[in-house]
This record gives structure tokens, C-alpha cells and sequence, in this order.
């Protein structure tokens, strides 16, 4: 119910329908709704009674048939009105003689049915709510005229009894999709001026809210329930209809002593297709592109007021009283409202009751109102009748000015432009992604092409250098020449004066002949030479011309070449590049220089290396023997005192054999020393003397004592015999090798162990002395021994004896069988030069028999060393050996790179680099080929090269 200027019936007609003010979310008239308008929106505007009937109040009145009570009357019934519905009028009559006639907009007698009521009354309104406008349908008048019936019946049983309530939620359900759009209701009666929620009813005295800015009036504490179907509408109206509070009255045992609202809420969505303009709360407008969501809200009140009657006619009481009077005081406050509009008073007193609070926007506000009022037929309530006609008739009088209520859907809205968001987002990091991939190729072709300017420049200045360069030397050529010609020139002046001179010179001899007859001979002779002379000059002068011309080409042929040098860069490239082809050629002959040079300095150094070696070897030999002698000497003198007769004459041939053979040892196999050889090659000879005189035999049996000191002078003197040939063959006879190999096996004593090793390793510089060691299992006690000892010697004597036997192809398998190679390899560890030496000694005989006859084809396979290590060993320690070991190892290595069934193996422990390195660096020329050889030869070889 508006509270500003009313609005009168004189105005209904004229009353624009106005747009949204204010509204928070009211969008413009652009909005097309998804369905068409209904038949009462799509009249023509000229018709402006049409137009004034979709603003103004419409009212019908409906005649209760007569009840029970009055049916009983039967002739003595009195009716106090008179229908006429075919003109919509209704004749009131008061008396006999005097009657009133109104007009309503519609009259339904008392067989009208509920659907026809439906239809006229709150079917317009009903479709307007469905179209995004308020609307309000109500009934109005004395209790038990029908309202309830009218507005309430829920017809279950018999749908042609049921009332508008269930009759419009039955049309909006029908008429709207469900997944798009909602209903709910809320259900409330109005009593003792508290609201109450019918479908919760412990929420009382529930606040009437109203926007200030909109008039719009809301209850938000009541319950809002959405609606899924009729069953459902029905449960929710019989729950409802069953908390409406009911009370008898002597008028109508189920008089109705509450207002009953019931409030449909609807929100159908809409889209538009347009841009469009929206407000959004904070007051500013956006423009929105594309398809925004855009939702209607309106909502239906359809009303049950509580009967209006005079409480002294209803007959209550107490309590009752009470009710009757706050019905009273509701309704009459309705009816001023209702006046005041009606009356287009300034002041509409809608705030004097809460039914008018909650009906503020049913009369003379934005909603499209349908007022049904009920009447009975009976004389006896014909001031309650008239009341209710005139009521209606005033409400006739109000105008609504009805408005669309459309709201953007923030809800989905938020969806979508949450969604283009998420999209633009996405996309703007893919492009800015692709501008970084973009801007970095750039910068790198950018740079790319700075680098490319730069040298360009640079080759361009060294080029404009040069051809600077070249044209001063043309230049200077030039001058020079010019110069020169210039001389040239000269000469030809003084020539050509000459030959003047010498004419005028013939002339006047010419005329001295005249002159004297007897110098004319020897004038002519003159002339003779002078015209010789004269031809000599001018063959001189033509040559010096041709040379000159020729000069003056060669000039032009240079200032020819000096202006297609400049003009030709293609030229100068050429240039540039055969200089930089000669500059290569002599770099390289200089580098290959260089690096023989390089070679041969190295190899100087390793021999120097080998020499200190050598030195260092033999000075430590010479201390040895002169410890051995002292030792002997010492057991010698021992022996006198100890032994028998027989073993003191002995042991006297043995001293003066030991002192006779001073210097002593068992390492003659490797004696290289000048000096050191001649001092053995004297011990030897005594010692083959002494043989003579004592006996082999005799020597022999003393490595067989129990005395450990007499085991080892004994076994030294052996070792020392052993180192000749011709006694080696002797030892081997009379048992010695046996003896040693047993004393090997038994002997705990490193002494012993060292002097045997050696005197074993002279014994296997003979091929048939390796038979025996090899068979009588030395190969396995000296790998024993190597295993047991920390001694660097005896290890340097084990070595030495293993890399003898690894001379002999025929023993390789029994040597590695028998652990001989794993031995020589685990002596590494002792890192004593010597030892080392030894090992790699052996590796290299071994490699090299076995290298041999392989490529003889007695063999096939790959190699025994490469079984028990040796590869890996030599790459994790080819760095390691002094120079004068490093020549077998790589004597050893390219040995095994010649077989090829090794060469996987060669690969994969990285062995092409070491026989690159060897093939360049080696000092020895053998291993320098032989890796030459295997790199290009073996097409494995080769492949991993490229
Ligand atoms: N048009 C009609 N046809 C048949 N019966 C009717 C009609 N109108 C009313 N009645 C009956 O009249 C009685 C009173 O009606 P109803 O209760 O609807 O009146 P009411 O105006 O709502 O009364 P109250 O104001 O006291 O609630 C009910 O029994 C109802 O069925």
C-alpha cells in the first residue's frame, strides 16, 4: 500500500506503467523475456480502459449460496440482493423500495464454479507473477461468505473444489521448468496483530521488514520452503490449514480468526543477448558483454482475511472479544487505506496495522492486485453486505503501478565470469609463455646476428686493411715506376740532345768534307760510327720507350688490379682464405715440429729416467752384496765352530768360497751394470771353482739342515750358482730345484723365501728348467709366497720368477691357473718400484708369446690376462709407472689391442684413448707402432674413433 499520492479512479486510466526506481538490480526495458507476453500484455496501447484495467485494483464479487440455515428459512428467506451479472452489476437492495446498483468487474453468482473464479480473478494475476510482476489476489468480507472456500479450499479429493491458493501453484508449476527457475512459499497467518509461520509454528511475532528504498515489504524470519510438485503443495497447505488457528463462533463453527497469507516466491531465469547495462549494489553501472544471466523475482500473495463482522453480531465473548476486535482493528485499518488511496489522500496510514504493513504493496503500489469480495444472499446482514460492497468499490478505485522486478543472477553471473576469468587467465599465461619463447628466440637471434656483425666488421676492416696495405704497395710500386720513367725520360732528353748534337756535329763534318777532301774518308768512317752509334742510341731510345710503355701498361695493369681488388670482396676472400691455407700449413709444420721435437725431449727424459733408475737399482744391489758377504762371512765362522769334522772341512771350503765370492746374491738375473757384471762374472767363476773342489752335492744337502742359518747361507750360495747356466743344469740334477721348491712350500723364514724366489727365478730363465718348475707346481708356491710376504725383495725375486715363467706361451694357462697372474698383479700394491718393474716385465713377456701365437693361429680367444684383471689394472694405473715400467705396460697393452677378440674389452675399460695416447706419445718406437697398427686395423677400433 503506497504511502505517497494516492491514485484515483479519475487517473487509472492514464497512469503510466513506470520503470524501475532504484532498484538495486532493475535492468533496462531491453530484456526480452524467453516466453511471449501473455494476451493481457499484448493489447494494444490505444486501448486505455485496457490499459488502466492492468494498473488498477480489479474486484469481483462472488455470492455465497445460501446455507443450511437459511436454505431451512425456505419461504421466509429475505435477500437483500439482486445479480446482474451479465451487465457486472450488483443491485443492493435495502428495503423494499430503496436499492443501490454497483458495477464490479466481474459478479459470480452462487453456482459459479471455483475454476471460473480462478480464471477471472486470479489467473490474470497469476500470469503476470509468472512474468516477473508482483501480485496480490484477496478475499474480502463477512464471515462465512466463502472466502476460505474461495481463496483456501484445498479440494483434494474433488479437484473442482479447490480454491486459488492450490489452483495458482498448480498453474505456476505447470508453466515454469524447474531446473531453470523456483518456486517456494511461505505461509503465515496474521493474529492478535502477531505473525505467525503456518509451516513453523514456533516462529511468532515474525518482523515485517521494509526496504526503504523500494517500499518492498519482506518477512525474513518466516520459513521459505521450495515447492518440488502438487503433492507437495498440498501437504504444505494442509500443514497450514491444520496450524491455522481456528476458533468457533456462534456465527460459523469454523470461522477463520486470522488473516491467512500465503506468499509464492518465484525466480525464473532469463538471458539477454545484448550487451547490456546493469547496476550492481554498489550503485555503479557496468557494462557486461555477451549473454548475462538475469533472473525475474516476483512473488503472489494470495490473502484469506478474517471475516469482518460486528462483534456484537457474532456473538463473542472474552477471549473472542479480544480476536474479534484485533480483526476489527485490521480490516478497518485496510479500509482507511483503501479510502485515502481511493481518495488520492496525501497521507495513507498503512503503518496502523501490521495487515496493512504487510499489504503496503497490494494497493496503490507496484503489485497487480485481484480482489475477490464474498457476500451472502441473506436480508439479515445487509449492512455487513454493504460494507463489504462498498469496500470493494472504493478498492476499485486504486491504481498499482505494477512493475517488472528483474535482478541480474549474481549466483551464475559469478559462475560465468569466474569461468572467463579462469579462461583468460589460462590464456593470458599461454600467450605470455609464447611472447617469452618468442622474446628469447629473438634475443638469441639477436644476438646470433651481433655476433655475425662483428665478425663481419671485423673481417670487412681486415680486409679494407689489407687492400689499404696492397694499394699502398701499388702506390709505392707506382711512384717507383713513375720515377723510373721519369729517368727514363731523362735519359731519352740527354739521347735525343745527343743525337742533335751529333747531327749538327755530322753537319758540320759534312761541310769540313766540302772542306777538305782528304778528311772526308776518314769523316765518312766518322759518320760511319757516329751513324752506328746514333742507331745503337735509337734502338736504345725505342727500347727505353717500349720498356717505358710497357711500364705505363704494367702501371695500368696494377691500377687495374688495385680497382678490382677494392671492388671485388669475393676476390679478397679468395686471398683470404689462401693465406689463411698457407698460414695453416705452416702452423701445422710448425705444430709437427713442435710436437717431434716435444717427442724427442721426452723421450730424452725417459732415458734419462731409465739411466737414474738403473743407477739407483744397481747402487742398491751393490749395498745388498755387500751385506750378503758380511752375513756369509758371519756363518761361515759359525760353521767352524759348529759343525763335524767332515762338515768343518765343509764349511771351510764354504767360507773361503763365500770369502772368495764376496758380493754374492741372487739377483743376477737382472744385473745390468757394467761394473756389477764383471764383479759377478769373478764370484761366478770362483763359485764354479769351489763347486769343483766341495761338490754340488755337498751344498745342496746344507739346504736341508736344521739349522736356519746354515738353510740360509746355503740357499743364498744356490741362488748365486743358479745365476749361471752351466750350473743350472747341475742344480736341477742333483735335486736342488727340488730342494728349493720344498723349502719355498716349508720355510717360514723371509730370508729363505727371498734367496729361494731368486735362485727359482734364475732357474727360470731356462726353458727347461720352466717344465719343472711349472710341473712340480712352483707356480703356485711363488703366488704363496707373494700372497704371505710384506717384503718389497722377496716380492721383487717372486716377481722376477713369474715374469720369466710368463716367457713361455706353453705355461700361461697352468701360470694363471695356478694363480701366478693374480699374484703378480696383487704384488702391485706394495708400490716398490722394483717390484713394479717386474710386474709389468711379466705382462709384457706374457702379452707378447701370447700375441704371437695368436697371430701365428696357434691360438684363439680372447686373452688369460684379460680374465684376471690386467686391462682395468693398467688403465687405473697407466699413469703411475715410472717411464722405465711405463714401456712394458704399454708394450703389454698393445700387445693385447692386436688380438682381436680383446677388443670389447679394450673399449669398454676406455683403452681406445691409452693406444691413441701411445700411438702419439709412446718413447718407444715398437709400442708406437703397434698402436698404430691396432687402431688401423680393427674396424671396432676404428668405429669408436669416429
Ligand atoms: N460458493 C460456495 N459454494 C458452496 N459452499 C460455500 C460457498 N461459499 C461458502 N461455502 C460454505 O460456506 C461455509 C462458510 O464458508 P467459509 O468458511 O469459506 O467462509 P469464510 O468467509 O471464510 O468465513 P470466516 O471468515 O469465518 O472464516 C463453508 O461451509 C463453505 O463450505
Amino acid at each position: 500500500m503506497a504511502t505517497g499520492s494516492g491514485s484515483g479512479a479519475g487517473r487509472a486510466s492514464v497512469r503510466p506503467v513506470d520503470r524501475p526506481r532504484g532498484s538495486s538490480t532493475a535492468r533496462s526495458k531491453s530484456v526480452a523475456p524467453r516466453r511471449p507476453p501473455s494476451p493481457a500484455r499484448a493489447r494494444p496501447a490505444a486501448d486505455h480502459d485496457a490499459t488502466a484495467d492492468l494498473c488498477r485494483v480489479r474486484v469481483a464479487l462472488r455470492i455465497r449460496p445460501k446455507n443450511a440455515d437459511e436454505l431451512a428459512q425456505g419461504a421466509d428467506f429475505d435477500t437483500c440482493v439482486e445479480l446482474q451479472p451479465e451487465c457486472k452489476k450488483l443491485k443492493l437492495k435495502k428495503n423494499n423500495w430503496a436499492s443501490e446498483s454497483y458495477q464490479f468487474d466481474e459478479i459470480f453468482g452462487e453456482n459459479s464454479s471455483q475454476k471460473r473464479i480462478y480464471e477471472v480473478v486470479a489467473k490474470p494475476v497469476v500470469e503476470s507473477v509468472l512474468e516477473g510482476y508482483n501480485g496480490t489476489v484477496m478475499a474480502y468480507g463477512q464471515t462465512g461468505t466463502g472466502k476460505t472456500y474461495t481463496v483456501g479450499q484445498l479440494g483434494k479429493e474433488d479437484p473442482s473444489e479447490r480454491g486459488i491458493m492450490v489452483r495458482a501453484l498448480e498453474h505456476i508449476l505447470s508453466s515454469m521448468s524447474l531446473e531453470t527457475d523456483s518456486v517456494a512459499v511461505s505461509y503465515l497467518q496474521l493474529y492478535l496483530e502477531s505473525v505467525q509461520d503456518l509451516l513453523a509454528p514456533e516462529k511468532t511475532n515474525i518482523p515485517i521488514v521494509e526496504d526503504p528504498k523500494t517500499g518492498e515489504v519482506s518477512l525474513p524470519g518466516a520459513a521459505i520452503v521450495e515447492i518440488k510438485d502438487l503433492e507437495h503443495v498440498f501437504q504444505l497447505l494442509q500443514i497450514g490449514e491444520t496450524n491455522r488457528h481456528a476458533a468457533n463462533t456462534k456465527m460459523n463453527t469454523e470461522s477463520s480468526r486470522s488473516h491467512a497469507i500465503l506468499i509464492i516466491h518465484l525466480q525464473r531465469s532469463l538471458k539477454i543477448k545484448e550487451e547490456t547495462t546493469v547496476s550492481i549494489p554498489s550503485d555503479t553501472e557496468h557494462t557486461l558483454p555477451g549473454d548475462l544471466p538475469l533472473v525475474l523475482k516476483s512473488k503472489l500473495l494470495i490473502v484469506d482475511l478474517a471475516g469482518s463482522e460486528r462483534i456484537d453480531k457474532s456473538g463473542s465473548e472474552g477471549h473472542m472479544i479480544e480476536e474479534a476486535k484485533f480483526i476489527n482493528l485490521s480490516l478497518s485499518s485496510l479500509g482507511k487505506c483503501i479510502n485515502a488511496l481511493a481518495e488520492n489522500s496525501s497521507h495513507i496510514p498503512t503503518r496502523d496495522s501490521k495487515l496493512t504493513r504487510m499489504l503496503r504493496d497490494s494497493f496503490g503500489g507496484t503489485a497487480r492486485t485481484s480482489l475477490v469480495v464474498t457476500i451472502g444472499p441473506s436480508a439479515r446482514h445487509y449492512s455487513e453486505t454493504s460494507s463489504t460492497v462498498l469496500f470493494g468499490q472504493r478498492a476499485m478505485k486504486v491504481v498499482n503501478t505494477i512493475r517488472l522486478k528483474e535482478e541480474v543472477d549474481y549466483e551464475t553471473l559469478y559462475k560465468n565470469v569466474e569461468n572467463e576469468v579462469d579462461h583468460l587467465t589460462s590464456e593470458m599465461e599461454r600467450q605470455q609463455k609464447l611472447r617469452h619463447r618468442e622474446k628469447m628466440q629473438l634475443e638469441k637471434r639477436l644476438k646470433e646476428s651481433e655476433t655475425f656483425l662483428n665478425d663481419l666488421r671485423m673481417t670487412s676492416s681486415m680486409q679494407i686493411e689489407n687492400l689499404e696495405k696492397e694499394k699502398h704497395q701499388f702506390e709505392y710500386a707506382v711512384k717507383r715506376l713513375m720515377q723510373e720513367l721519369e729517368e727514363k725520360e731523362g735519359r731519352n732528353n740527354v739521347l735525343s740532345e745527343k743525337i742533335v748534337h751529333l747531327e749538327t756535329s755530322l753537319n758540320e763534318k759534312k761541310q769540313q768534307q766540302l772542306e777538305s777532301f782528304s778528311t772526308t774518308q776518314i769523316l765518312a768512317e766518322t759518320t760511319k760510327t757516329y751513324e752506328k752509334k746514333m742507331g745503337e742510341l735509337l734502338r736504345e731510345l725505342e727500347e727505353e720507350r717500349s720498356r717505358s710503355a710497357s711500364m705505363k701498361g704494367h702501371f695500368n695493369v696494377l691500377e687495374q688490379q688495385l680497382s678490382d681488388a677494392r671492388s671485388s670482396a669475393q676476390f679478397q676472400e679468395n686471398t683470404a682464405r689462401e693465406l689463411k691455407r698457407e698460414l695453416s700449413k705452416i702452423t701445422q709444420t710448425f705444430t709437427s715440429q713442435v710436437h717431434s721435437l716435444e717427442e724427442k725431449i721426452s723421450q730424452l727424459v725417459s732415458e734419462k729416467e731409465l739411466i737414474y733408475e738403473e743407477l739407483k737399482s744397481t747402487q742398491a744391489k751393490v749395498q745388498d752384496e755387500a751385506s750378503h758377504r758380511q752375513s756369509l762371512e758371519a756363518e761361515v765362522l759359525r760353521l767352524k765352530r759348529s759343525k763335524t769334522d767332515n762338515c768343518a772341512e765343509e764349511s771351510k771350503t764354504l767360507c773361503g768360497m763365500v770369502r772368495s765370492g764376496s758380493g754374492l746374491g741372487s739377483e743376477a738375473f737382472m744385473h745390468k751394470s757394467g761394473n756389477l757384471k764383471e764383479t759377478l762374472a769373478s764370484q761366478r767363476g770362483t763359485i764354479s771353482k769351489i763347486f769343483e773342489e766341495v761338490g754340488l752335492p755337498n751344498v745342496l744337502a746344507l739346504l736341508k739342515s736344521e739349522e736356519l742359518e746354515v738353510q740360509i747361507h746355503a740357499v743364498k750360495v744356490v741362488a748365486n750358482l743358479a745365476a749361471e747356466d752351466i750350473n743350472q743344469e747341475k742344480i736341477v740334477e742333483e735335486g736342488g730345484l727340488d730342494a728349493l721348491l720344498s723349502l719355498l712350500e716349508t720355510s717360514e723364514n723371509t730370508t729363505i723365501h727371498r734367496a729361494t724366489a731368486g735362485a727359482i727365478a734364475n732357474l727360470a730363465m731356462n726353458v727347461s728348467n720352466q717344465a719343472l718348475i711349472m710341473n712340480k707346481g712352483g707356480a703356485r708356491l711363488l703366488a704363496n709366497i707373494a700372497s704371505k710376504t710384506d717384503d718389497p725383495q722377496t716380492m721383487r725375486m717372486v716377481a722376477g720368477a713369474i715374469a720369466n715363467l710368463c716367457g713361455n706361451e706353453k705355461w700361461h694357462a697352468m701360470l694363471k691357473q695356478d694363480g701366478g697372474i693374480k699374484a703378480l698383479l696383487g704384488m702391485f700394491q706394495t708400490g716398490h718400484t722394483d717390484v713394479i718393474a717386474q710386474i709389468a716385465r711379466g705382462l709384457a713377456n706374457f702379452a707378447k708369446c701370447e700375441s704371437r701365437v695368436i697371430s701365428q693361429g696357434h691360438k684363439k680367444g680372447r686373452s688369460l690376462l684379460i680374465e684376471d684383471g690386467v686391462l682395468s689394472w693398467i688403465m687405473a694405473n697407466s699413469t703411475m709407472f715410472p717411464p722405465s715400467t711405463r714401456r712394458h705396460i704399454e708394450l703389454a697393452f698393445c700387445h693385447l689391442a692386436q688380438n682381436v677378440e680383446n677388443s670389447r674389452d679394450i673399449i669398454i675399460t676406455g683403452g681406445i684413448k691409452e693406444l691413441l695416447r701411445i700411438s702419439r706419445e709412446s718413447s718407444r718406437d715398437d709400442a708406437r707402432n703397434l698402436a698404430k697398427k691396432a687402431l688401423n686395423s680393427n674396424p671396432a677400433f676404428l668405429k669408436e674413433i669416429q
